[in-house]
């Protein structure tokens, strides 16, 4: 067996030494730098950086809506189940309402995913909200649309859905709309631990 660093702390400084090293972060914002460290540790793609879009206040108006005790409302319970809780900073609500029992029906009946929705129980949660959708570009696109219906509007959109049927368009699509402060990783790159990552380094690594 080759050896291998067996201490977690020590791990920690080395990946995010060589996230440092490796990845372009200059060109970001401080605030924005710290969550794009953190996705780029659960990605391990440095040039992650050169897909970021942003709004200049989005970590500011998460981080303060987090205080004021806003929940996170989730598309894929992966994301709500890495988002680690003595990080948050008022005990928020984390929620993901995809395994809802009338979820389902309302699949059916909108003729939409499950993913898709799940938003309509986010309804009364919305208005100043911190949204993290990493897994379903349906979710995101319903989003859009529930924002576009009148639904007050979230604080903060962490918008990273993967893949390669409506990933790169639904992103497109939040940062043509920009109804809220939002971050995205433009084209088919993304993903729960990514958001989860993104959210972590908001509830505790930014003032
Ligand atoms: C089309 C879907 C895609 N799923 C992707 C990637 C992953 N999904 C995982 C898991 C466990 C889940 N995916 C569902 C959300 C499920 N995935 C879909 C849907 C069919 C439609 C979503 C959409 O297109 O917008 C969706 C089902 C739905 O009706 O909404 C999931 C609910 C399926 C299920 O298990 O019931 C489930 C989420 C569970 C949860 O955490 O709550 C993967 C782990 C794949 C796997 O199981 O092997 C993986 C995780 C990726 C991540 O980082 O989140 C894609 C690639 C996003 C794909 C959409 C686009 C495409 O190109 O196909």
């Amino acid at each position: 067996m080759i050896d291998y660093i067996r201490d977690g702390a020590e791990i920690y400084r080395h990946s995010f030494a060589t996230i440092r090293e490796e990845a372009d972060l200059a060109i970001l914002p401080d605030d924005v730098a710290v969550l794009a460290v953190r996705m780029i540790h659960a990605c391990g793609m440095v040039d992650l950086v050169d897909d970021l879009r942003y709004s200049l206040d989005v970590v500011e108006s998460g981080r303060a809506a987090l205080e004021a005790g806003a929940p996170i409302l989730c598309d894929a319970n992966m994301i709500a189940s890495g988002v680690t809780r003595k990080r948050l900073p008022s005990a928020n609500e984390v929620l993901c309402t995809l395994s809802d029992p009338k979820v389902p029906g309302l699949a059916e009946r909108m003729g939409t995913t499950r993913s898709a929705a799940a938003l309509e129980l986010w309804r009364d949660k919305l208005p100043g909200s911190v949204v993290a959708i990493g897994n379903a570009p349906t979710a995101l696109f319903r989003l859009l649309e529930l924002l576009d219906e009148g639904v007050g509007a979230p604080a903060a959109i962490i918008g990273v859905p993967v893949g390669f049927v409506g990933a790169a368009e639904s992103k497109v699509e939040l940062v043509e709309q920009a109804p809220a402060p939002y971050l995205v990783v433009h084209g088919r790159r993304g993903g729960s631990a990514m958001a989860v990552a993104a959210i972590n380094a908001m509830a505790s690594e930014v003032e």
